[in-house]
């Protein structure tokens, strides 16, 4: 008998690689924190002696969920500034509310609801894009999730920093210190073409390939951002950003409603990813993002909640399911983005986007173990002909059980092992009476 620390038997194992895949009575074992074998259970009990050992006999385990573009501060934010159109939310409401209250302080408080609320919905990682990111990365790591944490740029002072070169400076400084963290990556994050000029552009775009970090920034939100930038500068920012050297395999772009067929062919080209954020494009208005048409031309497409000012929560489950639905809408076609696509949006393809596929993103041995399991049980739930087609249209984030980073069990029979509920509502509802003049 070989000796693993955690054995993990489900009824269902949905690894995503290969893909459309569904093992029935299968189990995972753990070793060092990674995926030692993905196998039948009753080989797994000939096999291995473990010291712990999960018997989820009505769930499926999935990998864990990767949201793939948040601002996981704004957590103190949620419903501060609904029903508006992106410019006059974030122009009028989020910018003034952040430049009045954010500071580390602040982002320790929010980062660590957004992560519990994270936790607790399945999802193991997230590509962050906020004020002091050390803060993030550290608040992260101390609750043993993964992060992709963004070096922040924008052209005007902030709490954070008052010039673009102190921005870089501190990206740089924050990329140092978190080299070679089993949880930590780094990417550029510029906050969008209409916010940073094209020459600190360029000298991204050559930091990023220097240093082989992803640039993850908002782009094409809404039809307005295009029509003003053609009409300050005669081009659609994508053709600006690629004029920066911007895309390559390591340009993530949020949003991306407005895409035009020979702008889906340079994507596809340069090998760029899109971070799709459904809800938040449906909030505020901002468009519809071609999914389907994306996927085809051989783009890259993963899956973000955005920030709760704008979703207004952190829900993947959520966000897959508007995924599907939309996608359909979009394409007028009842089989663009089925079930498998979605749960791929939300695992391997936001490993992909973020390159952590090689540590992430699918149950393959030889990866971290980084698992999901959601209780397929339930009355709602039942019965069940395709488990990926519960967990993408009937199932919701409140029907995850256990969650796994790393092989440490994060949270178990849904219960926070490493955060303090309490606390970290103790702290909202300060923060909510400090932020209460802003909404
Ligand atoms: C430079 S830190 C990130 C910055 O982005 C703002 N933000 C949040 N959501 C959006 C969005 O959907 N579009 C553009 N900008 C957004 C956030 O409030 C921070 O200021
Ligand atoms: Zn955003």
């Amino acid at each position: 008998m070989e000796q693993i620390d955690t054995l993990i038997n489900a009824r269902w194992v949905i690894p995503v690689e290969p893909a459309r895949t569904v093992l029935d009575h299968h189990s995972v074992a753990i070793r060092d924190g990674r995926i030692v074998a993905v196998l039948p259970t009753d080989e797994a009990h000939r096999t291995y002696q473990a010291d712990h050992v999960r018997e989820l006999d009505s769930h499926a385990v999935i990998p864990g969920l990767i949201n793939a573009h948040t601002h996981a501060a704004m957590n103190l934010m949620r419903g501060i500034a609904d029903d508006l159109p992106l410019m006059t939310w974030l122009q009028e409401h989020i910018f003034p509310a952040e430049q009045a209250h954010v500071s580390p302080e602040f982002c320790q408080d929010g980062v660590e609801a957004a992560v519990a609320e994270m936790l607790a919905g399945g999802v193991t990682c997230f590509n962050d894009m906020y004020f002091f990111p050390e803060v993030t990365a550290r608040v992260t790591t101390q609750a043993g999730m993964r992060l992709s944490a963004g070096m922040i740029l924008i052209d005007f002072p902030t709490a954070y920093a008052d010039k673009p070169e102190e921005y870089i400076e501190k990206g740089l400084a924050l990329h140092d210190a978190w080299r070679g963290d089993p949880l930590v990556t780094t990417a550029f994050a510029p906050h969008a073409p209409y916010t940073v000029g094209e020459e600190r552009l360029t000298h991204v775009a050559t930091l990023a390939a220097e240093l082989d970090c992803p640039v993850h920034i908002h782009v094409h939100e809404t039809a307005d951002e295009v029509n003003q930038s053609i009409a300050t500068t005669g081009e659609r920012p994508l053709a600006r950003l690629e004029a920066c050297g911007l895309l390559s395999p390591g340009f993530i772009a949020a949003h991306m409603t407005q895409v035009t067929e020979t702008e889906i062919e340079r994507l596809a080209a340069t090998g760029s990813h899109i971070l799709h954020c459904p809800e938040a494009n449906m909030k505020l208005a901002s468009g519809f993002c071609p999914v389907q048409q994306l996927l085809d031309a051989g783009v890259n497409v993963a899956l973000g909640t955005d920030g709760v000012a704008s979703n207004n929560d952190l829900d993947m489950f959520g966000e897959m399911r508007s995924a599907a639905l939309i996608g359909k809408a979009v394409a007028g076609d009842a089989a663009a983005v089925d079930a498998d696509t979605a749960l791929a949006m939300a695992t391997i393809n936001g490993a992909r986007a973020l390159g952590i596929d090689g540590h992430t993103g699918s149950l393959t041995a030889g990866k971290a173990a980084d698992i999901t399991a959601v209780d397929l049980g339930a009355l709602e739930c039942q019965p069940v002909y395709n488990p990926v087609s519960q967990l993408v249209y009937s199932a919701g984030r409140h029907h995850v059980s256990d969650v796994w980073v790393a092989g440490r069990q994060l949270v178990h029979h849904g219960d926070l092992l490493t955060l303090d509920r309490d606390r970290i509502l103790n702290r909202l509802h300060a923060w909510r009476d400090k932020l209460l003049p802003n909404a």
